[in-house]
C-alpha cells in the first residue's frame, strides 16, 4: 500500500484522520500517527496558545509526522497559521474556505499543504498556487459539506489536477479504501471512523450517538444560510428547520448554531448540541482502538482486491 502519497507525507499507510474541531485532539492524532497513518489535530476555533499546547502534547505522544487542520472560518486563523509555521508542523490541511493567501508562508518552511475541497473549480484554483495534495471531500462527510458525493467528485478532481488526490466522505472500511483508489485517489481521509475510537477524547454520549446512527440518521442543515453542515437529526436540527422555514436571518441561525459543536462533543449534549457526524456512521457498531481499526482496514485490502478480480 506504500505509494507516492506515503513518500510525500512520510507515512506507512495513505490513511489520514480528519482534523475535526473539538474531536481531533493531540491524543487521537498521535494514536493515528503511531498506527502508521497521518494523525491531524483539529484547530477548529482554538486561539493560538491552545493550539501551541495541543501541538506540544502531540510531540510528546508521537515522534511520527502529524498534521494540523485549520478551519478557515476561525476568527483566529492568522494567529494559528503563525503557530503551525513556528512549530514546523509537517502537514497543514484546511477546511471551509480558500487557503491561497497562506500558501507562500507555509511552503517557505517546508510544510506540506493539503486543502479540503468540495468542487473541481477550487481544486484547479489551488493547484495553480502550489499545494502538495488535495482532499476531495464528498457530501457524505460530517460537518461543513459541499453538494457533491465522493463517488462523483473524486474522479473529476483526479482528472482535473496532477497532485495526489485523497478521497474523503463516506469511507468506513477496506472496501471504501479500495473504491477510493479505484476512483483514482492516492489515499483516504477518515473522520467519523476515527471519532468512534477509544483514544478519541469526545464525550461518551457523542460516541454512543455514532453507534446508534443508521445511514439515514444525519441531515444537512443550513443549506439556505450558505454553511451546509451534516449533523445527526435531533432537537437542535428541528429548531433550526423551524427557524429556516420562518425565514430567520443568517445571523439568527448562526447564533442558534454557535457553541453547539462543543456542547455535543465535550459536554455530551446530543439533544441540543450539533452532533457533526458522517453518513458512514451507519457502518459503525462499536468503539475500537485506533490501531485495531487501522490494521483491520490494511489487512482486509488484499482480500477485497482478490474478490474484485473474481468479479471483473
Ligand atoms: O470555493 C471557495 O473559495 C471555498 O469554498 C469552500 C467550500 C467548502 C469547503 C469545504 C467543504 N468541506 C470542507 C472540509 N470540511 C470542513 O471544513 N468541515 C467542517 N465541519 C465543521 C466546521 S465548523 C464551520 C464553520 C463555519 C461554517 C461551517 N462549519 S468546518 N471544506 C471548502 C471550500
Amino acid at each position: 500500500l506504500n505509494n507516492k502519497l506515503c513518500q510525500l507525507l512520510q507515512i506507512k499507510y495513505p490513511i489520514l484522520q480528519g482534523g475535526m474541531a473539538w474531536v481531533a485532539t493531540a491524543e487521537l492524532a498521535a494514536a493515528v500517527s503511531n498506527a502508521g497513518g497521518l494523525g491531524i489535530i483539529g484547530a477548529g476555533h482554538m486561539p493560538a496558545d491552545a493550539l501551541r499546547a495541543e501541538i506540544a502534547k502531540a510531540k510528546k505522544l508521537t515522534n511520527k509526522p502529524f498534521g494540523v487542520n485549520i478551519m478557515l472560518k476561525s476568527p483566529f486563523v492568522k494567529e494559528v497559521m503563525q503557530v503551525v509555521i513556528e512549530e514546523r508542523v509537517a502537514v497543514v490541511t484546511t477546511g471551509a474556505g480558500n487557503p491561497g493567501e497562506y500558501i507562500p508562508a507555509l511552503k517557505a518552511v517546508g510544510t506540506k499543504i493539503i486543502p479540503v475541497v468540495a468542487s473541481v473549480a477550487l481544486a484547479k484554483r489551488l493547484e495553480r498556487v502550489g499545494i502538495d495534495a488535495i482532499i476531495a471531500e464528498g457530501m457524505e462527510s460530517g460537518g461543513h459539506v459541499g453538494e457533491v458525493t465522493t463517488m462523483a467528485l473524486v474522479p473529476l478532481v483526479v482528472d482535473a489536477v496532477s497532485v495526489p488526490v485523497i478521497a474523503a466522505g463516506g469511507i468506513g472500511d477496506a472496501r471504501g479504501v479500495v473504491a477510493a483508489l479505484a476512483l483514482g485517489a492516492q489515499g483516504v481521509q477518515l473522520g467519523t471512523v476515527f471519532a468512534a475510537t477509544t483514544e478519541c477524547t469526545a464525550h461518551p454520549n457523542y460516541k454512543a450517538a455514532i453507534i446508534k446512527c443508521k445511514e439515514r440518521s444525519t441531515v444537512v442543515t443550513g443549506a439556505i444560510t450558505g454553511h451546509p453542515v451534516r449533523v445527526i437529526a435531533n432537537k437542535l436540527t428541528r429548531d433550526f428547520a423551524e427557524l429556516e422555514k420562518c425565514g430567520a436571518s443568517t445571523e439568527e441561525l448562526e447564533r442558534l448554531g454557535a457553541g453547539k459543536l462543543k456542547a455535543a462533543v465535550r459536554d455530551g449534549d446530543v439533544d441540543y448540541g450539533s452532533v457533526m457526524i458522517g453518513q458512514v456512521a451507519g457502518m459503525i457498531t462499536t468503539i475500537r482502538p485506533v490501531n485495531e481499526i487501522m490494521q483491520d482496514i490494511v489487512q482486509h485490502i488484499p482480500e477485497v482486491m482478490a474478490e474484485l478480480s473474481q468479479k471483473i
